[in-house]
């Protein structure tokens, strides 16, 4: 009887255990811009498609703490900034304009919620099955889910694995940050008081976006870059020119600042820091201190060493040119990986990654990701800048066309900046382009489409454009490599 009730128990755990381990043809770990996409593009392919996601919400670093809630603290601190300091040279005469930070916030979680409920949905629509809970490695086909609102654990079996777990805020050595006084992008991304003084460490693109929404709502803001030029990457003349007009509107920078101390105290953050160039000590102190010195690759809790995946000396995992790991049907998409940390970028190549499965061969043009910083006059570029076609010792020629010359820019009052191409000198076909000013993230798309067709610098400059737009200051930088600008 006994042996009889332990058998029927072993063999109904063992039924649980069945029931439990879900079947699929793709699993994706990692709900981010990589990792949804793929998943979409997985099952529009006609795979049996699962997403496993621990944030709670679809979207990953890009919809809910990064990009997105960015944007709208961007957009409406530039709108507040106009209203306040603008509206009168227009011809609007405001009163009473004041911030209501509760709302300010309350406008960026709208925007927020709108759009990582609107992926789900996606799901719903594509038929992937998503699994709420935290994805760890079984073996090279199984995934355990941990699931984050309780129920039971389960297995996932798949045949091909797409990992997209992303990436995290890089730490600095010696500074604890608490995402109150002492924080990370996500910390002031949501800070609930207007800091008095803001000190930022890293001159990169989350520093100098945060620095330009806490400056426009009347934060006196610091920051601290241990190079000799801000703008982590951008081509030289830009970083120069962005650096000036960020001066302009209020910033503070200290380039060549090597930060050794960053300590709460209270209600006080103490900074300190070395200038590399004269050996001196400066101590300052904050309301609130960003840490903004770049991310790192995250794969916590997914058992990549355990199953052995290869981990570079930077934590990214290794792959082939095909996204594979040393597991072929393994994959890895997105910043967890080689490359810039961009959702595009990552988007971009889940969708290849899904064509590598499905056909055997992706395309990801890595010599044509477009930049973007959001700052007001915002700063684009795509393609090589001047100092790698230096180093690669490739002749070019440069034409620019500054947009106080350009009559949209003129009646929108809007004039600061320039667009700047970079042109084979023998050829004219377009290596880069750099511009900074008003909706340059949206013309940039235009010198992706040159750069991915190979077009010169002619071929744009016949391609007829609208008058009177911003764009015309494109056609004009295009002229401008052969010397034969009309408006300037
Ligand atoms: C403040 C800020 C602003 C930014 N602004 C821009 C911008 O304007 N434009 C731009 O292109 N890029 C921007 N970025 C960068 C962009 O957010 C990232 O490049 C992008 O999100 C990367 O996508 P991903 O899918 O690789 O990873 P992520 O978006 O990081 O998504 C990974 C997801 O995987 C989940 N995950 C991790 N491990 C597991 C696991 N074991 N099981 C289950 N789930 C797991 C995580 O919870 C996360 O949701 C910004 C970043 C920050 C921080
Ligand atoms: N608009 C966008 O596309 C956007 C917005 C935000 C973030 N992102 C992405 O997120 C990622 C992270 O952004 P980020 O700004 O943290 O990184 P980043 O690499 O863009 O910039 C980090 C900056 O910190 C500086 N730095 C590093 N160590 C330092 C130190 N010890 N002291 C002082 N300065 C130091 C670096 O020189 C660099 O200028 C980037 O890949 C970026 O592309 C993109």
């Amino acid at each position: 009887m006994l042996r009889f009730s332990n058998r029927r128990l072993f063999s109904s755990a063992r039924v649980l255990a069945e029931a439990v381990t879900k079947k699929h043809d793709v699993v994706v770990i990692g709900g981010g811009p990589g990792g949804y996409v793929a998943a979409i593009k997985a099952a529009q392919e006609g795979y049996n498609t699962a997403c496993i996601e621990k944030r709670g919400a679809l979207g990953g670093t890009c919809l809910n703490v990064g990009c997105i809630p960015s944007k709208s603290l961007l957009n409406n601190s530039h709108l507040f900034h106009t209203i306040q300091h603008e509206a009168k040279g227009r011809g609007i005469d405001v009163a009473g304009v004041e911030i209501n930070i509760g709302n300010f916030q309350k406008a960026k979680e709208t925007a927020v919620k709108q759009l990582t409920g609107g992926i789900e949905m996606l799901f719903k629509k594509n038929g992937v099955t998503y699994y709420k809970g935290a994805g760890s490695f079984i073996d090279e086909h199984q995934v355990k889910v941990d699931p984050i609102e309780g129920g039971e654990e389960l297995t996932v079996q798949a045949d091909n694995i797409i990992v997209a777990t992303g990436s995290e805020p890089s730490p600095f050595p010696g500074i604890e940050v608490d995402e109150e006084r002492i924080v990370t992008s996500t910390g002031a991304l949501a800070l609930k008081e207007i800091p008095k003084r803001l000190v930022v460490i890293g001159g990169g693109i989350i520093g100098l976006e945060m620095s330009s929404v806490w400056s426009r709502l009347g934060s006196e803001v610091t920051v601290l870059e241990f190079q000799d030029a801000i703008g982590a990457g951008m081509d030289g003349e830009v970083a120069k020119a962005t650096q000036k007009f960020l001066t302009k509107q209020g910033l503070k920078f200290q380039l060549g600042a090597k930060v050794t101390k960053g300590v709460r105290e209270g209600d006080v953050v103490k900074i300190e820091y070395e200038d590399v160039k004269k050996g001196t000590t400066t101590e300052i102190e904050a309301d609130v201190l960003l840490v903004a010195v770049g991310r790192r690759p995250y794969i916590e809790g997914l058992g990549a060493e355990k199953l052995g995946l290869d981990i570079d000396n930077r934590g990214r995992l290794v792959i082939d040119s095909e996204f594979k790991t040393k597991f072929p049907h393994i994959r890895v998409i997105g910043d967890v990986t080689f490359g810039v940390m961009l959702a595009h970028k990552a988007e971009e190549e889940g969708i290849a990654a899904v064509e590598y499965i499905k056909n055997g061969h992706g395309h990801v043009n890595y010599g044509n990701i477009p930049s973007v910083m959001y700052s007001h006059p915002e700063v684009a570029w795509v393609g090589q800048n001047e100092q790698q076609l230096k180093e690669a010792g490739i002749k070019f020629k440069v034409g620019k066309f500054p947009f106080i010359a350009n009559s949209r820019a003129k009646t929108n009052q809007d004039t600061e900046g320039f667009v700047k191409f970079l042109a084979d000198a023998e050829t004219q076909r377009v290596l880069g382009v750099h511009i900074i000013g008003p909706n340059a993230g949206e013309m940039i798309a235009e010198a992706g489409l040159a750069l991915e067709y190979g077009a010169s610098t002619e071929d744009i400059a016949r391609v007829c454009h609208a008058h009177p737009t911003l764009s015309e200051a494109f056609k004009e930088a295009a002229l401008g490599t052969f010397g034969k600008t009309i408006n300037f």
